[in-house]
């Protein structure tokens, strides 16, 4: 069976913690996602722990967000991690997108819009008046323009992003939460089936996984739930 196009993120504590979850989802997801808690508590060595043996894809979630001179040399120095994505903030401007872009030719750089968690108030408070899609279609026609391969949006927002950046352009979903599951702190939502209907083509899934009592029944759950939808689609 194909891998689902879910990536799920290790926040997890500890490193054991994160070998297990990624032994027991990768024969159902294509990627797995390390993140700020991981990375700054372990650095680099947890790409190799959580790759294990089934060599699965990384997404390495940073969210760079610096000048451009630095934002480069950071991206050069994670580019010989192989991961297979690194985000950066789109905030940060198209120099900065355009320097991690050329220090990590072989990394897929994503470009995060606005943050998942962000409802329309927060950022409202934080200066971004209007709906939050307006700002998110601007930012993605921006990163994409200075050389973005991917992006990440809430999947409210991803079939206005693919309708604005077109077809070549990957796009990743976090905010991902089943029918009836508790949306935490994320504010902008919607259900796997949902996203990818909308367009999105990678899922990035934590805590409805990684939070089960059997994280790899709980994956193996979604990607069904996915197969089922694309095989109902006329
Ligand atoms: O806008 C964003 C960008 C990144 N994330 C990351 O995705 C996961 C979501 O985890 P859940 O447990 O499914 O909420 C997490 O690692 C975030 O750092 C995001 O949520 N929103």
């Amino acid at each position: 069976m194909t891998p689902a196009p879910i990536a799920v993120a290790l926040d997890a504590p500890n490193l054991e913690t994160a070998a297990r979850w990624a032994s027991l989802v990768t024969p159902h997801v294509s990627t797995v996602k390390v993140g700020l808690e991981l990375y700054l508590r372990y650095g680099p060595d947890v790409l190799a722990t959580v790759r294990g043996a089934s060599g699965v894809r990384i997404f390495l979630d940073l969210k760079l967000h610096d000048i451009p001179n630095t934002v480069a040399g950071a991206a050069r120095a994670v580019a010989r991690l192989k991961p297979a994505i690194l985000t950066v903030h789109a905030t940060g401007g198209p120099d900065m997108i355009k320097a991690a872009v050329e220090s990590a030719p072989q990394t897929q750089i994503a470009a995060v819009t606005l943050l998942t968690s962000l409802s329309e108030a927060d950022l409202a408070a934080v200066g971004i008046q209007g709906p939050a899609g307006d700002a998110v279609r601007r930012l993605a026609a921006l990163a994409v323009g200075a050389g973005a391969q991917a992006l990440v949006c809430s999947p409210r927002e991803v079939a206005a992003v693919r309708a604005e950046v077109g077809p070549g352009v990957t796009l990743i979903t976090p905010g991902v939460r089943p029918a009836g599951a508790d949306t935490q702190d994320q504010a902008r939502v919607a259900t796997p089936e949902a996203a990818i209907a909308d367009g999105a083509d990678l899922l990035v899934i934590g805590r409805p996984i990684t939070g089960s009592p059997d994280p790899g029944a709980a994956a193996a759950g979604i990607a069904a739930a996915l197969r089922r939808t694309a095989l109902s689609r006329p």
